[in-house]
């Protein structure tokens, strides 16, 4: 079971405000020197990571020397601004001492429901991570408010992992893991070590909010857990003082609460697909690109599309037919169809020339194909 743990080859590990703050008073630099310490251990070791990290407003209270969350939006969102600061210079400077670098990405929900800030941020995301930089992710506090009311970093990591298609989402937090009851009034609850994402039973164990600090408690990792599942990762649900926790998920310890999906990554993201999206034009083929789709399950280069029909911005879907006009595949289009009609027929090489940009060498790439 923990096989999936160990194997993973793309991490998204989130720390959750209730730990990194040590009890409202400031941010916890010991505790993230020993999570750091660890992240570079599984660089090392070929994992690809990115951490989305809580604790902005935690941090900025504590600057401000506030004892007692705020509860006026206003004052929440200065908090996280300025406790936004402190956050990512501790997260950069804990790395710098192994020589890694860090990257800040401040996202909202709707930049990834969005379909072309999706792809942008994915893009963004991809090439950091080919650096070898971790990118350091946390809400865009400024201008969202619902985040912060509601505290939902789980959210946020989970919609990463969407995005990055991780095969892991690694949520740290206070308790040791899900456990049957909320331990805090439950001294007799017991740890749930493996659980379908989707078992309706856990619906009622995750009742309770967060803590003080923290704000979703278990109910936000539940649905977290459920989204990551959607694009076939796994969640692990884990207590981050637990000593050398990572080490030993990737170990394969048998340690926190393992959720898993129903289905794998490939076939949940293509359901995903296929179930979500409206089409809104249509690339023409020539036979070359058509067997590459249909028997090399490879992506489609501008250089295979003959005709560009319809209106349609990156990111959205679009039907790709044979010469004859047999439907082959559908899949999420790199550009837009003015910009397709530009570089159809030329090698990838020519993209930048021709647009002056390049988002991909791809006109749609293969993960986002579904063939019919
Ligand atoms: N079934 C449960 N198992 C474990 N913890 C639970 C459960 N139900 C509610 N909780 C509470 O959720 C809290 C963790 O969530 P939260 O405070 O939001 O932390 P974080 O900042 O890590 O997201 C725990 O301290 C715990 O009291
Ligand atoms: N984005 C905000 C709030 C996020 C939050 O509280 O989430 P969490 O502690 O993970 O439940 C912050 O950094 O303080």
């Amino acid at each position: 079971m923990r096989s999936k743990v160990t194997g993973a080859q793309r991490w998204v590990v989130k720390i959750g405000s209730a730990l990194l703050t040590a009890d409202g008073k400031g941010l916890d630099r010991q505790a993230m020197a020993v999570w750091v310490e660890q992240m570079v251990a599984l660089h090392e070791a070929g994992v690809e990571l990115v951490l989305v990290s809580s604790g902005a407003v935690a941090a900025g209270m504590s600057r401000l020397g506030w004892t007692s969350r705020p509860s006026a939006m206003h004052e929440l969102q200065a908090a996280a601004a300025i406790g936004q600061m402190g956050l990512v210079q501790a997260w950069e400077s804990s790395f710098a001492e192994h020589g890694r670098h860090t990257a800040q990405i401040l996202l909202t929900h709707d930049d990834l429901s969005d379909r072309k800030r999706y792809l942008n941020a994915r893009s963004t995301l991809r090439a950091l991570v080919e650096l070898k930089v971790i990118p350091v992710i946390n809400e865009n506090d400024t201008v969202v408010t619902d985040e912060i009311r509601f505290g939902d970093n789980d959210t946020l990591a989970a919609l990463v992992a969407n995005l990055v298609e991780a095969d892991l989402l690694v949520i740290l937090t206070d308790r040791d893991g899900m456990f049957d009851a909320d331990p805090r009034n439950n001294p007799d609850a017991k740890l749930i070590y493996e659980a379908r994402a989707d078992d309706p039973a856990l619906d009622a164990v995750a009742g309770g909010t967060g803590g003080a600090l923290g704000r979703g408690g278990m109910q936000t990792k539940l649905r977290a857990a459920r989204l990551a599942a959607r694009s076939g990762a796994h969640t692990i649900i884990v207590g981050g003082r637990l000593e050398r926790v990572l080490d030993r998920l990737k170990s394969g310890e048998r340690i926190g609460t393992l959720l898993s999906p129903e289905r794998g990554m490939l076939a949940a993201r293509k359901q995903w697909l296929a179930g979500h999206l409206q089409t809104r034009g249509t690339l023409v083929l020539d036979a070359g690109a058509v067997s590459a789709l249909s028997q090399g399950n490879k992506s489609l280069l501008p250089v295979g599309v003959k005709l560009v029909q319809g209106s349609f911005r990156r990111g959205e879907m679009v039907v790709c037919v044979a010469p004859d006009g047999r439907e082959i595949a559908r899949g999420l289009a790199n550009y837009s169809a003015l910009e397709a009609q530009k570089i159809i027929g030329q090698s990838s090489d020519a993209i930048v020339g021709l647009l002056g940009y390049m988002a991909e060498p791809e006109l749609v790439h293969r993960d986002n194909l579904i063939l019919v």
